[in-house]
């Protein structure tokens, strides 16, 4: 199959806003500086890849983006709200309803089958889909009452998208999707996210250390040093399926 062409990104909505990002872990006597000024805008409907060194603050980056940390110093928006002076509650309601998560072990309840794995999110969702429909869209629909244990790898990672896809979230932040999957499985799991992305215009996070699947990004974010040092818009895709690692 060609490239896909990736569409301007000039005009479309601006979901998130960073701004001089900072933030410092304090070990005992030592300061660790995570972030150091990251400035920073995510657009409705994109794929971004996240790529940098081990220490580089990718993770950091997407935790205080997903609520889950708070930065030390700069500011950072969702839509016109300012999540840096939001508190605990609000974060947490934001994260509910707003944010998928995928992190790079699965999560899921061994007691649970698919469908309960993924129905325990849209018991507590607003305008949640059937979990029928989230496992269907990543390829899971004869799957349903298999249990983690039963599923491969990237079935279980398939499940734990299904899951954070269900609550309709504006955005999907991927730390190391496919760090523990060998590469056919893996790519099977980009297939996955890139479906949601298409069909659903999740603006979609994913961290990895493998510079390979940038290449299914429309833009690609590189770190290094509690910054980001690099910003690639790549003029055409390649599809999930085509990569090779
Ligand atoms: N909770 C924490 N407490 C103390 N230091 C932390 C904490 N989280 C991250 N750090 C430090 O902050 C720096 C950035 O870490 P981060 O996990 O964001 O990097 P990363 O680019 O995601 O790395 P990796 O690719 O290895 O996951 C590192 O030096 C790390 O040791």
């Amino acid at each position: 199959m060609k490239p896909v062409a990736t569409p301007p990104l000039q005009n479309a909505e601006v979901i998130f806003r960073a701004r001089q990002l900072g933030k410092v872990y304090h070990m005992g006597d030592v300061d660790v500086h995570a972030l150091r000024g990251v400035d920073l805008e995510l657009y409705r409907g994109e794929f971004v890849v996240m790529l940098g060194p081990s220490g580089s603050g990718k993770s950091t980056l997407l935790n205080i983006l997903g609520g889950l940390d708070v930065p030390s110093s700069g500011e950072v928006w969702y839509h016109g709200e300012d999540l840096t002076h939001a508190g605990d509650a609000r974060l947490t309601q934001f994260r509910r309803e707003h944010v998928g998560f995928v992190f790079q072990f699965y999560n899921l309840i061994p007691s649970l089958t698919a469908r309960e794995n993924v129905a325990i999110v849209t018991e507590i969702a607003p305008d949640p889909m059937q979990p029928e429909d989230a496992l269907a869209l990543v390829g899971l629909g004869e799957r349903l009452d298999h249990f983690p244990a039963q599923l491969s790898g990237g079935e279980q990672q398939r499940v734990a998208i299904a899951r954070a896809i269900a609550k309709r979230p504006v955005v999907m932040l991927c730390d190391e999707p496919t760090g523990a999957l060998d590469s056919a499985t893996g790519v099977r799991v980009l297939e996955a996210l890139e479906q949601v992305n298409a069909d659903m215009g999740t603006t979609t996070v994913v961290i990895t250390h493998n510079a390979d699947i940038a290449r299914m990004a429309h833009r690609v974010l590189t770190m290094a040093d509690g910054r980001i040092v690099g910003e690639q818009v790549n003029a055409q895709r390649l599809p999930a399926r085509e990569l090779r690692w």
